[in-house]
Parts: C-alpha cells; sequence; structure tokens
C-alpha cells in the first residue's frame, strides 16, 4: 500500500502541517516530517484537508436503474466529488426492503471500492406505505442496516410511522422522512407562489412539507425516538425543526446542495433540468435554510444525488422525472453558498459533510472521524481558490441531469483517501489503483 505525505496541508483551514498517512491510517501529523522511501509526496500548500464527505442521502439506482447510474459509476462519482462513504437510498427495483437486497448494494459497494456503501433499508415493503418492510433483518444483516426511509415517497400513514419510528429504536436507528403530504400535492410540478401562478404548473404548497415534518416531530417526541428529515426547503420548516430541538425533540434534517443555491424562478424556462423533489422554492426560503444550517438548526448537507437518463428529462415539464445530480458539485455549492459569504468557516464544512452525516447514520466509528494520529485516513484535499466551469458530460456519474451545468463554481476536490488509499489524485479518479484493491 502506498505510504503519502501530504505536506504543508491546512486541516480544517487550521494551522499548516504535514500528515503522513500509512497502513489505511493517519500515522503521523507534524511540520517537516521526514518523508518516508517510498512516500509519494503531495505539495498540498495551497489545500484544505476536511474528513472525507459521508453522504446520507444518494440515489445509485443500482438495482433496476443501470440506465441512469450504477454503484461502479454513482461511488466514483461520489469519490470524485469528496466523499468516503455514501448512504445508497432504498427506491430501487427491486426495492431495498429485504436483507437479501441490501445485502446485494452492500456487497456490490465493497466490490466497486471507491467509497463505502451503506445501504438505506426501505421503512415499508415497496415503498407503499402500507405494512412496515423487514427492519429488523435489514438491521441484522451484514448492512448492519440503521437509516430506514421510503425516500422519494412519504410515509403518510401516521399509525405506519409511529410503529417505524417505535420499531428502529431496538437497533439505535433512525427514520428518515421524506416529508410530503400526498393529497397535498397530488400532480404538483413546481413550488406553489408567484411563479407557478405564472406558468400554469400545478403548485406544490410548502404547508405539504410543513405539516408532515410538525407531525413527525411530535410524533417521535411520542415515542421517544430519533427522526431525520430529508432534504428541507421551506422557510416554515426551518422554524419548526427550530422548535422542535429547542424543546429537546432529538430530530435531526438536512438540506441539499440545490435548495440552499436555486430558486423556482429557474422554472421559468419550462426546462425539467430544475424539476425537483421537494421543488426549489423562493429566495425567502433559500435564505432561512442557509441561515439555519449556519446556525446548526438544519444539522447537514445531503446530496439527494437523483441520477435520471436523458430520455426523462429531455421531454416536456409535466412529463419529466423529479430529480438532479448533485455528487460532483456539491462541496463547491456548500462553499460558494456559506463559506465564501462568511457564514461558515471549513470547520463547519466539515461538520455538516462529515461528522454530523457519519453519526447520524451511525457509521462514526469508521467516518466523519478528527484529523488524528491513528485514526482511518479517510481524507478529502480540497482547493478553496480553484474555479471551473461544471460541464454534466465530463463528470464521472453516468447521468448529465446537473442543474449547474455551465456554472462557474469555486473549490476544487483534488484528491480523495479512502482508508489511506487515493481513490482521486490531481482531481482524477485512480481507476487502476481502485481496481487493484478490490
Ligand atoms: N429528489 C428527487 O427529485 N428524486 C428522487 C426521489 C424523490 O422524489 O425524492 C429520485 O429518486 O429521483
Amino acid at each position: 500500500m502506498t505510504t503519502y505525505l501530504l505536506r504543508d496541508v491546512s486541516p480544517l483551514g487550521a494551522e499548516r502541517t504535514d500528515l503522513l498517512l500509512a497502513d489505511g491510517v493517519v500515522a503521523q501529523i507534524g511540520t517537516g516530517l521526514d518523508a518516508p522511501q517510498d512516500a509519494v509526496v503531495v505539495d498540498a500548500s495551497a489545500l484544505v484537508a476536511l474528513p472525507g464527505l459521508v453522504d446520507l442521502h444518494t440515489h445509485l439506482r443500482e438495482p433496476g436503474r443501470e440506465d441512469a447510474e450504477t454503484i461502479a459509476t454513482g461511488t466514483r462519482a461520489a469519490a470524485v466529488g469528496g466523499f468516503t462513504a455514501v448512504h445508497a437510498m432504498a427506491n430501487t427495483t427491486p426495492t431495498q426492503d429485504t436483507a437479501g437486497v441490501v445485502e446485494q448494494v452492500w456487497h456490490l459497494g465493497r466490490r466497486a471500492g471507491w467509497v463505502d456503501v451503506f445501504p438505506v433499508g426501505a421503512v415499508t415493503v415497496g415503498l407503499e406505505g402500507e405494512r412496515l418492510a423487514e427492519l429488523g433483518a435489514m438491521a441484522d444483516s451484514a448492512a448492519r442496516v440503521r437509516v430506514f426511509s421510503d425516500d422519494g415517497k412519504c410515509v403518510h400513514d401516521p399509525v405506519v410511522m409511529r410503529r417505524a419510528l417505535e420499531y428502529v429504536k431496538a437497533f439505535d436507528g433512525v427514520v428518515a422522512q421524506h416529508a410530503q403530504e400526498p393529497r397535498l400535492t397530488a400532480g404538483s410540478q413546481m413550488h406553489e407562489g408567484v411563479v407557478s401562478a405564472e406558468l400554469g404548473l400545478a403548485g406544490w404548497p410548502a404547508v405539504a412539507e410543513e405539516a408532515v415534518i410538525a407531525r413527525d416531530v411530535l410524533l417521535a417526541e411520542h415515542v421517544g425516538s430519533r427522526l431525520h428529515v430529508c432534504h428541507l426547503s421551506t422557510a416554515g420548516s426551518v422554524e419548526i425543526v427550530r422548535w422542535a430541538k429547542s424543546r429537546g425533540i432529538d430530530v435531526t434534517a438536512e438540506v441539499t446542495p440545490h435548495h440552499l443555491m436555486l430558486t423556482d424562478e429557474l422554472a421559468r424556462g419550462y426546462d425539467p433540468i430544475y424539476k425537483v423533489n421537494p421543488p426549489l422554492r423562493t429566495q425567502a426560503d433559500v435564505e432561512a435554510v442557509r441561515e439555519g444550517l449556519a446556525d446548526g438548526t438544519i444539522d447537514i448537507v445531503a446530496t439527494d444525488h437523483a441520477p435520471h437518463p436523458r430520455e426523462d428529462k429531455d421531454c416536456e415539464w409535466a412529463a419529466a422525472a423529479f430529480g438532479m445530480t448533485g455528487l460532483e458539485t456539491a462541496l463547491s455549492v456548500v462553499q460558494e453558498a456559506m463559506v465564501d459569504t462568511g457564514r461558515m468557516t471549513w470547520a463547519d464544512v466539515a461538520r455538516v459533510l462529515s461528522t454530523a452525516p457519519a453519526r447520524i447514520g451511525r457509521v462514526d466509528d469508521r467516518h466523519g472521524r478528527p484529523i488524528a494520529v491513528g485514526e482511518p485516513a479517510n481524507l478529502t484535499l480540497v482547493d478553496p481558490a480553484a474555479r471551473r466551469v461544471v460541464r454534466p458530460e465530463a463528470q464521472a456519474t453516468k447521468s448529465v441531469n446537473s442543474p449547474f451545468r455551465g456554472r462557474e463554481l469555486p473549490g476544487a476536490v483534488v484528491a480523495t483517501f479512502l482508508r489511506g488509499r487515493a481513490t482521486v489524485l490531481d482531481g482524477v479518479p485512480c481507476d487502476d489503483d481502485v481496481a487493484v484493491a478490490r
């Protein structure tokens, strides 16, 4: 295994130092370290080192929609984006609702070798919202599932939600809710507001999200369980989570990069690249989620990377699929929205994109660890001064539905290390090395 000496890096933007990565761990930290004879020395004087990023919300599409993404292509894209772990959402075909399917996803993730893949288990059989899936069997499987979600669909029946919250307590699991009241959003195409009225597209009211979050924080309090809110998108949702936390309710929440940056104004061109669930909201909502992330009300940024093949996006708005890719732009968007605006430091970025998601997913024994001697060398090196134009065709993901295409974004992932092995170096995926390590 190659030894790496990262020269003059800024861990989390702190004082420059050298990091020696050997035998899968951070072996030494200090200035002016001697380079072992066989070490690869990386000039990291312009770079910030973060603990490897952890995504709590990735759609890898395999099994079932390998035309959109596979576990191999999606995890390679994740490594390029600086991730060392992803939680793979359950809305595959077949659904990840049995121990057999989550184990298959887990095995394919290991075989691909780019990041650690932690399968999310479905809450209900077939995501149908009626019968609880085999939560215990998935938790006990080799995949050790701790996050359960019907994402893409809401667990709308309060009795089913209550049972799920009660059940996962047995193994310290969490229910990650896709908060969308189905009756209030039947046929909805975009955020309900001035723009939807002008465009004549069916609106998706903020209350459809907020009502479910309000209900669920109360249910979580009632049964004393842990709740995670997926892709929170409205100012009202931020207020409800803030209130719930002030009451001591065990709730965590995520926001996506696109909801930190983009608004419903983009729908004016009727380009379905901007069609997503939950929909892009207003500038006031963008401000509120930025503030919520900065003050800790929102715990994490999660990509909701939702790849779709061209034919599902190159069509009229109403016929197009909901979803956007995000793994390879997430860090840059967070830099632009939060760091370059002075709202967050790089240490905060490490918290919202690594430490906190690892803790929520209960993988914090391996990921989101401090950069310290003896810790697993899961690291991301970022060049904050870089600027690049997003070119979806040049990305590692199999799909091209990036809402940031053509935009110039700050920052670039220069290297990613998974247990001391480089998965990305000089911004390029290490295909040969990852293949050897398999
Ligand atoms: N976020 C999205 O817009 N799409 C997701 C699922 C979902 O609808 O949440 C997908 O799987 O494509």
